[in-house]
C-alpha cells in the first residue's frame, strides 16, 4: 500500500520525500528512468522522515529481525532496525559472507544474480522485515522473501514504481507513489 492512501494521507513529509529523490532519465542506460535515492540520503530532514516513518509503523510489533538487501537497503535498514530494537541481517551480493550461507537466486532484465545470508542469522518463528529502496521487476524482493522463509512482514520503503503484481504475505509499504513520473504502476496486496 502507498502511504499516502492510508494512515499518511495529506502528511507533508510525504512529499518532501517524494521530492528529494532525484530522477535520472537514460541513466544506466536509454529509456531508464532511475530513481536516484543518494538526494534523499543528503537532504537530513527527508532522510530522517523516511526512517520515522517506518519506525513508528513497525515499532512495538514484535519484529526481532531487520533484513536489508544489499546495496541500498543497507542505507536504511540498521537506522530501523535500531530504533525498533531489532538486530539487523544483510541480505548479501554472492561471494561476500564469509560464513555458511544459503543463497537465493533470482532473474534481472538481463540475466539471473544471487542474495545470500548467514545461516542462522535469523531463527525459525522470528518477525522480519525487508529494506529495499524500490521494486522494479520484484526479482530482488522475490528472493528475499524465499531467503527468509515465511511468516514475515515485508517491508519496502521506498518502492518507487512497481511493473507488475505480486503476491504478498503481509503489507508491501511505500513513501513514494511514482505514477507522476510516468511510471504505470500496479499494486496488490494479499493479506492486508
Ligand atoms: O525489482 P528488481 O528488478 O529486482 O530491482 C530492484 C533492485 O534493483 C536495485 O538494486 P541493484 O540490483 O541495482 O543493486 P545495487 O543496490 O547494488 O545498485 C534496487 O536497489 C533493488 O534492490
Ligand atoms: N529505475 C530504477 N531506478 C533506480 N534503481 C533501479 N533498479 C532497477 N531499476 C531502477
Amino acid at each position: 500500500m502507498f502511504a499516502a492512501e492510508n494512515g499518511l494521507k495529506g502528511d507533508p513529509r510525504l512529499q518532501g520525500i517524494s521530492e528529494a529523490i532525484r530522477v535520472v532519465p537514460h541513466f544506466p542506460k536509454p529509456g531508464i528512468m532511475f530513481q536516484d535515492i543518494t538526494t534523499l540520503l543528503l537532504d537530513h530532514k527527508a532522510f530522517k522522515d523516511t526512517v520515522d516513518i517506518f519506525v513508528d509503523r513497525y515499532r512495538d510489533m514484535d519484529i526481532s529481525v531487520v533484513a536489508g538487501v544489499e546495496a541500498r537497503g543497507f542505507m536504511f535498514g540498521p537506522a530501523i532496525a535500531l530504533a525498533i530494537g531489532a538486530k539487523f541481517v544483510p541480505l548479501r551480493k554472492p561471494r561476500k559472507l564469509p560464513g555458511e550461507v544459503i543463497s537465493e537466486a533470482y532473474e534481472l532484465e538481463y540475466g539471473t544474480d544471487c542474495l545470500e545470508m548467514h545461516v542462522g542469522a535469523v531463527e525459525p518463528g522470528e518477525r522480519a522485515i525487508v529494506i529495499d529502496d524500490l521494486v522494479a521487476t520484484g526479482g530482488t524482493l522475490s528472493a528475499a522473501i524465499r531467503l527468509l522463509g515465511t511468516g514475515f512482514l515485508l517491508l519496502d520503503p521506498l518502492k518507487l514504481f512497481h511493473l507488475h503484481d505480486f503476491v504478498y504475505l503481509d503489507p508491501v509499504y511505500s513513501l513514494h507513489n511514482p505514477s507522476h513520473d510516468g511510471f504505470q504502476c500496479s499494486h496488490r496486496t494479499i493479506g492486508s
